[in-house]
Order: structure tokens, then sequence, then C-alpha cells
């Protein structure tokens, strides 16, 4: 007789504005239930997510999924890591409005097929970057990212059409700030519109940062992107788009394992299009192989 694994999925009903009863009939449906028996819990409130990861964990649950977007993943992937001696997997049934760290690592959009991923449990470990001590596992940084990060989070309608209605208004009346980054003995002194570190390759829906960056390289990807001309607004969009942001000039990316962030004042951050406000100074690290995910 083979032990059964145990699967807890942590579903945020609010994440991508979209309908989740379904999961039930997907996850009956799709499951191996022969190898696997599973549970369910929904969040109440932002954080509760890492606390139901961190008990399941704890207890022995073989896979955390998270059920969400970006938000969602952070909050699961933060409580795996606080356990320490980590035990659970963590799979991704992406419900999000981006999705970035799901699209990343290929993992399915249709909730059916991301969940038939559990059953093969073939898992790889990824890095996780820290700012100030806070983890993040797909992008985090400062500038307009972050500015429309925060404006998303009081926006009651989540959702795609909500980040590009946010972006388009607030794109010509943002004011660009001055960074200085360090990196590896390298200082880069700019004015930017934003400074993005990724730890992997794409905000969410295929926006690509930073094209090549890897969650197994030990490297943090620092992303800097220079003031921009307003009519150069849709090819920097297409370009975002199509992987091409890097070969753009108004880009600077330096690659590191220890990034210091000095920017001209405190304001807001997003680790992972969550946005928390935080002092000048950034110190930003990465955490190589720090946790298991199920992939393709
Ligand atoms: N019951 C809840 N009520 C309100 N907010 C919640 C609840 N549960 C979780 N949250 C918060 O919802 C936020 C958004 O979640 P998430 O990032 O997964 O979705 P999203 O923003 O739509 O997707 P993405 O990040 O992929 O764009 C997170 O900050 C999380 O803390």
């Amino acid at each position: 007789m083979t032990l059964k694994r145990s699967v807890l999925f942590v579903i945020n009903p609010i994440a991508g504005g979209k309908e989740k009863r379904h999961l039930h009939r997907i996850i009956k449906r799709e499951l191996d239930h022969s190898r696997f028996h599973y549970e369910f819990a929904y969040t109440e409130s932002a954080d509760h997510a890492r606390r139901l990861s961190k008990s399941a964990s704890y207890l022995g649950f073989d896979v955390v999924a998270a059920v969400g977007g970006d938000g969602t993943v952070n909050e699961v992937a933060r409580g795996i890591l606080e356990l320490g001696k980590e035990q659970a997997a963590m799979a991704i049934i992406p419900f999000g409005s981006g999705n970035g760290l799901a699209r990343h690592l290929r993992i399915p959009m249709r909730p059916a097929a991301a969940v038939r991923l559990i059953n093969r449990l073939k898992t790889t470990r990824m890095d996780a970057g820290l700012m100030n001590g806070f983890p993040f596992f797909c992008v985090a940084g400062a500038g307009f990212d972050a500015h429309i990060s925060q404006l998303f989070a009081k926006n009651k309608k989540r959702g795609f059409s909500g980040y590009i209605k946010s972006a388009l208004r607030e794109i010509r009346l943002y004011q660009p700030a001055r960074y200085e980054v360090k990196s590896g003995g390298k200082v880069i002194r700019e004015k930017a519109f934003l400074v993005s570190i990724a730890n992997a390759s794409q905000y969410g829906n295929n926006a690509y940062i930073a094209p090549g960056a890897s969650t197994s390289d030990g490297l943090l990807d620092v992303c800097i992107l220079q003031p921009f001309p307003f009519y150069r607004y849709p090819e920097m969009a297409l370009r975002l788009m199509t992987r091409r942001i890097q070969s753009s000039r108004y880009m600077r990316t330096v690659r590191g394992k220890e990034i210091t962030v000095l920017r001209e004042a405190e304001g807001p951050v997003h680790l992972d299009g969550e946005p928390q406000h935080m002092g000048n100074q950034l110190d930003i690290r990465v955490m190589p192989s720090s946790i298991a995910v199920i992939v393709p």
C-alpha cells in the first residue's frame, strides 16, 4: 500500500476578479485520487495565505497549491520559506490578473491542466529575492510599476483591463526619479522611469521586463529603464510584449547576487505586484534554490 500525498489548495477568492467555484469540480475530475488527498482553504484577508501555507507545511502537507495570482503565490511561498526546514512543494493554479511567475515557469493557464501537473509531482528548485528582508519570487521594484501597483491595490475591480486603464491614465503624469544602483563593485547613477529587480522574466500577461532572467541561476536581473519620450510609448509596450526591451537604448541591465538601490526619497515599492512602503535605501539579495515548485 502506498501512502497518499496530501495537497492543500489555498484559494484567494478575489484574485483576478475570477469566479473559482468550478475549481472544486475540476480538482475532483483531474487530481489522481488514488495517490492524493486534498483539502481547501479560502483566504479571508491579505497575509492569510502565508499563515495557511506555513501551517500546512508544518503539518506535513506535501504540496501547497496557490490558487490566485502573483500576490497569492508570494504569500504561499513565504509561508513555506518561513518554516525554515522546508517540507511542502508549491504548486500554482493561475487565477490572477497577470500570473507572471506561472507564465515564466510555463505552468498552463487552464486550471484543469495546472491541476493535472500536480499528479506528476515534478519539482524544480527556484531562487527567491529579498528586498529589505521581504521575499519576492517574480519581480520587485521601484518607480512607475510600484506606483501602478499601489493604485491597482486600491482599485476594487481587478483583472487585466484594470491594470491597463491605470497605466494609461498615469503614464503621462508620472515623474521619473534619480537612482543609484550598486552591484558587484559596479555603480550606475541614472534618472529612471522604473528600476525592476527580476527573478523571473515577466511582470505577468507576457510583459517581459527581463527576457533573459532565470529563476534558477542564483542571480537577480536589475532593469533600469530611463525616461523615454511620449511618442515612444507604443514602441516600448511592443518591446515589452515581444521580449525586446533589453535592446532598447533606454534600458540598462545588471545581474547580481546583492544589489543596493538608493533613491531620492522613501516611497512605494512592489513585491510581486503587491505595494509596500519602504525607505530610500533598498537592500536586495538573492536566496538561491530556496523553494521547490511543481513545473511541467
Ligand atoms: N479574502 C481576501 N480579501 C481581500 N484581499 C485578499 C483576500 N485574500 C487575499 N487577498 C489579497 O489579494 C491580493 C491580490 O491577490 P493576487 O495577486 O493573487 O491577485 P491579482 O492581483 O488579481 O493577480 P496578479 O498578481 O497575478 O496580477 C493579495 O494582496 C492578497 O493578499
